[in-house]
């Protein structure tokens, strides 16, 4: 799983294919897959012994597959896990006016350099998706975790992060936006 797909890959900037149900073979395996690199990279001796940059996301496209299907992995305080979910053809059916961003900016496990700057996104959405039994599932979320999920589903329409921040100063953001810490 250390081929992760880097920026100025075409597959970055392709709309990701719908998928089918029943999975197909290849398709459950590359899910398994994805969470298996997030937990490992969050495992402090197994990500230090494989060299992992620990991950809390990672969409299809980053392995080189184009299809709509996303592994989170967000962990809550104390080791807890605040959502673990393969998010299978997702779609974000309603979205907060209220604007949050991540007070550190936003990296991404495809892109190898650092962009500065604000990433606005939506405070709190509502995702509709189907997990890996194909049923169809509807969440709300809302600060860190959407966050994450933004980015995810960002991919799978290949966009990237920095597509995000404002070119003149990308530092500016709305005033009453909640920087996430
Ligand atoms: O598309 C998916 N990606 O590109 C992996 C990204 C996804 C997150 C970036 C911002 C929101 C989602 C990712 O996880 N990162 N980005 C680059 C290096 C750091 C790493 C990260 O935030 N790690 C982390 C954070 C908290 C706890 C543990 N690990
Ligand atoms: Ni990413």
């Amino acid at each position: 799983m250390n081929d992760i797909t880097r920026d100025g890959n075409d597959v970055l900037r392709k709309r990701a294919d719908k998928v089918t149900f029943p999975l197909s073979d290849e398709y459950a395996k590359a899910a398994q897959d994805m969470m298996e690199y997030l937990k490992n990279s969050q495992d402090k001796k197994i990500a230090e012994k494989y060299h992992l940059r620990a991950g809390v996301g990672l969409a299809a496209p980053q392995i080189g597959l184009s299809i709509q299907m996303a592994a989170v992995l967000v962990p809550g305080p104390d080791n807890t896990i605040d959502l673990e979910e393969t998010l299978v053809n997702p779609v974000i059916v309603s979205q907060s006016v209220q604007v949050a961003a991540l007070e550190e900016g936003e990296g991404c496990l495809s892109v190898d350099k650092e962009v500065p700057g604000y990433v606005p996104r939506h405070d709190r959405i509502t995702i509709r998706y189907q997990n890996l039994d194909g049923e169809t599932k509807q969440i709300k979320l809302r600060d860190y975790p959407a966050i994450v999920c933004q980015h995810e589903i960002d991919h799978l329409k290949g966009t990237l992060f920095y597509d995000h921040i404002n070119k003149q100063n990308p530092m500016d953001i709305d005033d009453n936006a909640i920087l996430i810490g």
